[in-house]
């Protein structure tokens, strides 16, 4: 037998739907091995007391978080905790050499007066030097900066579903930044694992309703990457929607386009030529556009794109499984970048279907 070369990987935060994401996909990875986890209402059960079907591949208690016994028992740190707890945690794990990846919104901001006026969580933040080193986790975005980061603020869900369908459209001018419009709908898995009333399945089945219309924390940071794209301040109309599933995201993205004569074939050209270096990002064929069960369980986001000739608008429609490429797999698609890895190790691409 040769030496095991698996790296030791924390997550703390294990008990949450990120954390059981990640759980899954740590375990069938083949260069890392599960070696601390973490949190704070559970402490002191075993994982496989909170999710017995799982007691016959994993065995750990649910330790608190000591960020020196964390960095002492592992390389690399996956953080799924609420918002405002992985400020306080980071910078201690990567004083300690750790590599963190962070999947609240602590680290997804450059300027932290904007993180400040959206998220109040408490006391003001005292991270600003680490907070600078963070890397955006949008690999199709930042692989390259990605590769070299040792913190990862790791893209929300929202964000993850409608930058992708923005992205080719800003890289190449091709839209007025003033126009965008998003309408995104979500299943109650985005909310978490914590009780919370609006998702009561009596309050969220056979019922569909938006939320934080104009004031929805999202979108802050879908603005920042766009403007970082286009060179200018980008202001997005976001409305998100719960609707009565478990997982999935559906974004349709509107937009002006500059030149109105940019036919349906252009846009796919230009869509495709764009990713194609990027496996996780499906750009659909002409007149197909995706549903969220296709992307459900996999790393995948599929992109079908149209335009009405008759207002000049381009219209793209994305689906990704908020819990995996709006999550834990794309932490670990960042991850695998980080170490070098291949970047598509360890990452489901079939969906459970139907
Ligand atoms: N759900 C989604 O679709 C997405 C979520 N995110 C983000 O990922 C993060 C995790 O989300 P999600 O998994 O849904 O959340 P959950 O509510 O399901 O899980 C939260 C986890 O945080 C732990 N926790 C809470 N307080 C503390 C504390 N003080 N110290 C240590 N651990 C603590 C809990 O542990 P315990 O049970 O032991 O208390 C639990 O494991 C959030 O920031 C969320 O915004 C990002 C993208 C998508
Ligand atoms: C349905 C639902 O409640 N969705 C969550 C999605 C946010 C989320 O999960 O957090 P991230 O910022 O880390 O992506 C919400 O709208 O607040």
């Amino acid at each position: 037998m040769g030496e095991d070369k698996r790296i030791p990987v924390g997550i703390i935060g294990a008990s949450g739907y990120g954390g059981i994401q990640l759980v899954r996909l740590l375990l069938e990875h083949p260069l890392v091995e599960i070696t601390y986890m973490g949190g704070s209402g559970s402490v002191g059960q075993n994982f496989s007391d909170l999710y017995p079907h799982l007691a016959h591949c994993v065995n750990l208690p649910i330790e608190s978080c000591e960020p020196e016994e964390v960095a002492a028992r592992a390389k690399v740190v996956f953080l799924s905790l609420p918002n405002g707890l992985a400020a306080k945690i980071a910078p201690k794990l990567l004083a300690k050499g750790c590599k963190v990846l962070d999947l609240s919104a602590d680290y997804r901001f450059k300027d932290l007066q904007v993180y400040d006026a959206w998220y109040k969580e408490g006391e003001p933040r005292t991270d600003r030097e680490v907070n600078q080193s963070a890397v955006y986790g949008l690999p199709e975005l930042y692989r390259d900066r990605i590769a070299t980061a040792n913190l990862v603020g790791c893209a929300g869900c929202y964000p993850t579903a409608s930058l992708l369908a923005l992205l080719p459209l800003l890289k190449q001018g091709l839209i007025d930044h003033s126009t965008i419009i998003i309408d995104a709908k979500s299943g109650t898995s985005g909310g978490g694992r914590q009780p919370k009333t609006n998702l009561l399945l009596a309050e969220a089945s056979n019922s569909l309703g938006a939320y934080g219309i104009a004031s929805h924390r999202h979108t802050p940071e879908i603005e920042q990457v766009c403007s970082d794209i286009a060179g200018q301040e980008v202001m997005v109309q976001f409305t998100p929607h719960l609707i009565p599933m478990v997982r999935g995201i559906l974004s349709t993205v509107y937009a002006k386009m500059r030149d109105p004569g940019l036919t349906k074939d252009d846009l796919l050209t230009i869509y495709k030529s764009f990713y194609r270096n990027s496996q996780w990002v499906k750009v659909l064929p002409k007149n197909v556009y995706p549903q969220t069960k296709w992307a459900c369980g996999t790393n995948l986001c599929y992109l079908g794109v149209e335009v009405d000739q008759r207002t000049g608008r381009v219209i793209v429609v994305s689906a990704i499984d908020n819990l995996m490429k709006g999550q834990a797999s794309q932490a670990l698609q960042c991850l695998n970048i980080m170490m070098g890895w291949e970047e598509t190790l360890g990452l489901p691409q079939l969906t459970f279907y139907p």
